[in-house]
């Protein structure tokens, strides 16, 4: 389908296709009186307007459209109710679409037509068997075009569901139903026109009623302008149809429309700003219970090995700062304590347990947002409860006090499209804390914003952190060392070979970066973790 945009100079485009018919049929009359055209097979325009009114007038033409069009739709519907779910299960199961998809490309690839005898047979003649056709050709464009949206589903959004504990069978329904329904409404309109094919095609082969069957008749007796009429009647309500799926599509995806093209955040990851420097002091090892524990681990993917032999032990309310040259795998340290990736070797304990996705009592924030386009702030901030099956209310209250927490609470019901990035990222972070999590994983959170806003957001984290009846334990990654010594309690930076340098940060809070950076200490401290990070590369 082509799309129209109606912007500026949108009340001429509207005049253009009104004018669209009208030159048409002006152009048919040329052809028509001087194209020396066959008369028979090209009637005049006023010819097949008199015989749409005939047919109106006569009452042959409503029962015999109301038969086709109720046919096509009823195939369509079936096609949409079988195909859509299989699809999404399809895009779901990508080893049973591997075997499954040489069969099915043929089938589809089957002249469908060709079947309408084996229908009529089956089924008689009848409703029945002109359904068969349609829904046989419409079916393949919702299971293909399903698949293919799940298919587009974001990594991030998938590993955020997960990290927030959704079952596959929320899954389906919470992601990757919403993810494919701008693909099914591209398949409604396709399959619209390809059911009507099939049903029309199916009356013309054989049938008592229907569009079809009043062409084959009109045609066997070279009567074509009733043929034509009937074929514009058809063509109107198609577009009619057409435009009720668009109008439905407007309503429904409503977060769509307001989807403005925004730079993908991330590109403009937090940079050591180089003006800070040092002084050292080491880390005074960890507390009673560990929260997190990693014992000589190792993470590898198809064989190659991100991390090695990692061993930490991080204690309850400690706030430690992963930092590292990019590619030294912090990412895969915090995945593998959510449990998102697997251990290769070694021993990783969370809470004195294996690690596994989908704790709520840990809390796993990104650097992109990663929220969903189709949901509200507050419907966002809400996923963890519901996948923990929290009652509405419930959850609903407790997401519009997490949005008051970081003060949004006016963000409430706009969706991700409307909001800024720093607006988003205190969204994702409402969601995070929203199942008080005593462990939290910060993937370079605030490292796609500008540096006000990082500044601003990374304050109110703090302040959250540090009100709350018990500090929560936080595993914080940033390419940032300003920042990691301005957050954290102790910092660690992660090279490619391992842990290269583990130390206490000795100052107190609340710090003010420039303070800090005027002592010799604090530039001592900073020169020799930026030495590590220097060798390691
Ligand atoms: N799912 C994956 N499959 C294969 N390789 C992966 C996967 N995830 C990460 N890697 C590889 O692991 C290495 C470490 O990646 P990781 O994202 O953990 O590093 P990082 O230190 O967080 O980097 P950055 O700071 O750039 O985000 C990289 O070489 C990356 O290509």
């Amino acid at each position: 389908m082509i799309e129209v945009r109606v912007g500026r100079g949108g009340s001429r485009v509207w005049l253009w296709r009104v004018a669209v018919p009208f030159l048409v049929v002006g152009l048919w009359y040329l052809v028509y009186r001087f194209g020396g055209v066959d008369r028979v097979l090209l009637p005049s325009p006023r010819a097949v307007w008199d015989a749409g009114l005939q047919l109106h007038d006569s009452g042959v033409l409503w029962p015999n459209l109301w038969s086709t069009l109720l046919a096509a739709l009823e195939a369509l519907a079936l096609s949409a109710v079988a195909g859509v779910p299989l699809g999404i299960l399809l895009g779901m199961l990508p080893r049973t679409w591997a075997v499954l998809a040489p069969y099915l490309n043929a089938v589809n690839s089957m002249p469908r037509i060709a079947f309408a005898p084996v229908f009529v047979v089956a089924f008689g003649i009848g409703q029945s068997s002109k359904v068969a056709l349609g829904f046989s050709i419409a079916f393949f464009v919702f299971l293909m075009n399903a698949r293919i949206g799940v298919l587009s589903t974001d990594e991030e959004h998938l590993r955020v569901c997960v990290a927030l504990g959704a079952s596959r069978s929320q899954l389906f329904r919470k992601l990757y139903v919403p993810v494919a329904v701008p693909a099914v409404f591209t398949a409604l309109r396709l399959g619209l026109v390809l059911a009507l094919l099939g049903v029309v095609g199916s009356e013309i082969i054989a049938s008592r009623v229907g569009v079809g069957q009043l062409i084959t008749t009109y045609s066997a007796t070279l009567s074509m302008a009733p043929v034509y009429a009937l074929l514009i009647v058809l063509a109107a309500c198609t577009s009619i149809l057409t435009m009720l799926v668009g109008a439905t599509e407007s309503a429904l995806l409503g977060w769509q429309r307001t989807d403005r093209a925004r730079p993908r955040p991330g590109g403009s990851r937090g940079k050591p700003t180089g003006r800070t420097p040092p002084s050292v002091t080491g880390h005074d090892g960890a507390a009673a219970t560990p929260v997190v524990r990693l014992e000589s681990v190792s993470v590898e993917f198809a064989r190659h090995r991100v991390l090695s032999d990692i061993s930490l032990s991080i204690p309850r309310g400690q706030f430690v700062a992963i930092v590292g040259a990019s590619g030294s795998g912090k990412s895969t340290l915090l995945n593998a304590v959510s449990g998102l990736v697997p251990v290769a070797s070694g021993r990783l304990g969370v809470f004195g347990e294996p690690a596994r996705a989908g704790r709520a009592d840990v809390g796993h924030m990104f650097a992109r947002d990663a929220l969903l386009p189709w949901r509200t702030a507050r419907r966002n901030v809400e996923l963890g409860l519901e996948f923990r099956g929290r009652a509405t209310p419930v959850r609903r209250e407790h997401a519009l006090r997490m949005l008051d927490l970081v003060r949004l609470p006016a963000a409430a019901d706009r969706y991700p499209s409307q909001l800024s990035h720093g607006m988003r990222q205190r969204v994702a972070l409402a969601r995070t804390l929203a199942s008080d999590p005593e462990l939290l994983l910060m993937d370079e959170p605030f490292a796609a914003l500008d540096a006000l806003t990082r500044s601003s957001i990374r304050d109110m984290f703090l302040d959250i952190w540090d009100t709350r009846a018990h500090r929560k334990t936080v595993l914080f990654v940033t390419h940032d060392l300003t920042e990691a010594l301005v957050l954290a309690d102790r910092v660690v930076t992660l090279t490619r070979d391992g842990v290269r340098t583990d130390v206490a940060v000795p100052y107190g809070r609340p710090r003010d970066e420039r303070e800090l950076m005027a002592r010799s200490d604090y530039r001592d401290l900073y020169e020799r973790l930026r030495n590590d990070l220097k060798d390691a590369d």
